[in-house]
């Protein structure tokens, strides 16, 4: 699908190329991160990929094309298979949420029935159904990546390319993104992304390809974010860089909600019967307590309102984190301070980048691919909430 073949990329007046010798292949449906330090080459890596760029030496393809072969004519017929989207949203300030999304389908000829029925539809699942009319500027940081992201998305592309999507963001609308990125994967979209998410990275375990001085180090499946992410963030912030570390239990918590709520019903059940002290009563809590949890990940799936599942104040987050101990969702982490539950919230979020977002109650199982064909999906993720706006930072507001 994407098809590297010793490429170069070397900049008229610089004296060390930003890509050197790289070969690399992505295939069909796959997501893969590429990571490395800042001018390490990853967003030149995304510019050749879109062609807007081309390779000094070696080869690329791209959907069997060559792109050495394409005219600057046909490089816009090109693109049409290819999302993009970019740490500073690039939307059009003078227009609609919904003109935003149907202006890319304008441009490329789609009949007006067709762009009537596919921009409502792409704006519910990036849950921007009930903002279609504001403008940009009325729009939270986290909102105008959605659109932003529904605009890359609305022409069905088969690779989305995405450079640093949440580099604007506060960590709970960042992890928002992350999520509709990885449904979008899911429905079969190829996604590229460079990013400087470290914990992201680790957690989602897909393919990670390391960058540094425009060279390969690291091509590794079900990859963490690695060595760069263990650079003092004074030493990135001298360089313009910022390696971002949400709490690993808030971010495993909601992107594996569903094994999340099963261990967290489980865990309950099984305190309820020590309770009881009934030996037999155990085993039927605890099925039924599984039982409860499945049918709340069907009902979220299908788009119903689900209430959370009873928890014991004591229980823990069922994921040990490697870089510290997880710590008890319960009722008083609504309004918990930020500083106890999650002090790698970045610097500039201020104070409402570390509440908690209510999509990350435990007790919401939340199943994005299923999600993202029911619909509905941004009531799921907490997303089109009034309050929003508090928790995203963004160049536009
Ligand atoms: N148009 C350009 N002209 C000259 N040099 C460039 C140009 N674009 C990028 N470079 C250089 O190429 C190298 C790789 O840059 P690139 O933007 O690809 O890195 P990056 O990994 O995306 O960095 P960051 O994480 O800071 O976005 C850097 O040394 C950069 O200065």
């Amino acid at each position: 699908m994407i098809l590297f073949e010793n490429v170069t990329k070397k900049y008229r007046g610089t004296a060390k190329p930003a890509l050197d010798g790289i070969d690399l292949q992505v295939d069909r449906g796959e997501f893969v991160f590429i990571v490395g330090a800042s001018g390490s080459g990853k967003s030149s890596c995304l510019r050749l990929i879109l062609r807007e760029d081309q390779p000094s030496v070696g080869k690329i393809h791209v959907l069997g094309q060559d792109l050495s072969k394409i005219s600057s004519r046909k490089v816009p017929y090109f693109r049409r298979n290819l999302g993009t989207v970019f740490q500073d949203f690039r939307l059009l300030t003078n227009k609609t949420v919904y003109d935003n999304v149907a202006f890319s389908l304008q441009v490329i000829g789609k009949s007006r029935g067709f762009i009537q029925e596919a921009v409502p539809d792409t704006l519910e699942m990036v849950g921007l159904a009930n903002k279609s009319k504001r403008f940009p500027h009325e729009l939270s940081g986290g909102e105008q990546q959605r659109v932003a992201i529904a605009r890359a998305i609305v022409n069905k592309p088969a690779i989305l390319l995405a450079d640093e999507p949440t580099g604007n963001l506060d960590p709970a609308t960042s992890l928002g993104i992350m999520q509709l990125l990885r449904s979008i994967n899911a429905g079969g979209t190829t996604v590229v992304m460079a990013t400087h998410e470290a914990t992201f990275v680790d957690i989602m375990q897909q393919r990670v390809v390391e960058l540094s001085q425009g060279v390969i180090v690291r091509d590794e499946q079900a990859g963490g974010y690695g060595e760069t992410a263990s650079i003092p963030v004074a030493d990135l912030s001298e360089a313009g860089v910022r390696v971002l570390r949400t709490t690993e239990a808030v971010v495993r918590a909601a992107l594996e909600p569903e094994e999340h709520a099963r261990a967290n019903a489980a865990a309950t059940a099984g305190a309820a019967a020590v309770e009881e002290g009934a030996g037999s009563a155990a085993a039927v809590a605890a099925a039924s307590a599984e039982e409860r949890a499945v049918n709340a990940a069907a009902a979220a799936a299908a788009g119903a309102a689900v209430a959370a599942p009873p928890t014991a104040p004591d229980l823990q987050a069922p994921e040990a984190s490697v870089y510290e101990e997880p710590r008890p969702f319960d009722a008083h982490d609504a309004d918990i301070d930020g500083d106890e539950f999650d002090e790698t919230v970045r610097a500039d979020a201020g104070p409402q980048g570390k509440r908690i977002p209510g999509f990350l109650d435990p007790g919401r199982p939340i199943d994005p691919v299923q999600m993202s064909e029911t619909g509905n999906l941004a009531a799921h993720l907490g997303l089109n909430r009034k309050t929003d706006d508090e928790t995203d930072v963004g160049p536009v507001r």
